[in-house]
């Protein structure tokens, strides 16, 4: 059973402070819905809890272990969707699932690109080339990839965007089939994505007015990159 869990962490994006105190914990099966304001900082948390960013203070841990002492292992194990959908306008919609597939080292590749353009519906699609992609077809492509292979955590920024009724519908099921294998899925959203059961986690809660932060960690004051004016405000 794994254990992916975060403590006490702080973000700051730029010169803003985005969220501080914030822990979550999730094993195997089980799904995080992000919620929160737009910039309360759903897609910096992803980011944090992909190992692509890394928070100003607090960790991120797979069962028990920092995934920064093993970030290599950590990407690994994870697939990561951001808000770009990543398709390579040249290359067609199989050559792009072929790379992505190369890339992480999955084998027996057509047979996994085959069975991925099935669950997305995209068979038709899979010799037409990225730059003639509507950009539903360019999502489904990009959630096709998070498939592909193994992988133990999906972190998933906004996957529906730009999808039709159905397609939302095809996201909910890839969600209850990973979860049903013990994947653990951590997603934003804004609409209503059909998900069984999942832990909320509102980041609005989590926002911390500059000011106050300050005044907790004054050991930082004067080292942070945020300014006078706007810690002022
Ligand atoms: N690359 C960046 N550099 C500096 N600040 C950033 C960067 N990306 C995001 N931010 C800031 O971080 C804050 C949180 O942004 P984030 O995208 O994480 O929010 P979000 O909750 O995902 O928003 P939305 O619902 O609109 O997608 C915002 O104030 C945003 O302006």
């Amino acid at each position: 059973m794994a254990d992916f869990s975060g403590s006490d962490l702080t973000c700051l994006r730029g010169e803003r402070l985005v969220f501080g105190g914030l822990s979550f914990a999730a094993k195997s099966g089980d799904a995080v819905m992000l919620r929160g304001r737009n910039g309360a900082g759903k897609s910096s948390l992803l980011r944090v809890m992909a190992g692509l960013l890394s928070p100003r203070s607090g960790q991120v841990c797979w069962d028990g272990e920092s995934i920064a002492d093993d970030r290599i292992a950590h990407h690994a194990r994870l697939h990561y969707l951001g808000h770009p959908d990543a398709v390579k306008p040249v290359l067609s919609v199989r050559d792009n699932l072929r790379l992505w597939g190369q890339l992480r080292g999955v084998q027996n590749i057509e047979h996994e690109i085959d069975a991925a353009l099935d669950v997305l519906d995209i068979h038709h699609l899979a010799r037409v080339s990225g730059r003639y992609l509507s950009s539903g077809q360019k999502r489904r492509t990009a959630l096709a990839r998070i498939l592909m292979g193994q992988s133990d955590l999906w972190l998933l920024d906004e996957p529906t965007v730009g999808l039709d009724r159905e397609s939302c519908g095809e996201v909910s099921r890839m969600i209850a089939d990973f979860r049903a294998r013990g994947g653990i899925v951590i997603y934003s959203t804004h609409i209503d994505l059909e998900v069984d059961n999942p832990t909320v986690l509102d980041l609005d809660e989590f926002a911390i007015p500059m000011v106050e932060w300050l005044l907790e960690h004054p050991e930082l004051d004067g080292t942070s990159p945020v300014s006078t004016q706007e810690a002022a405000q």
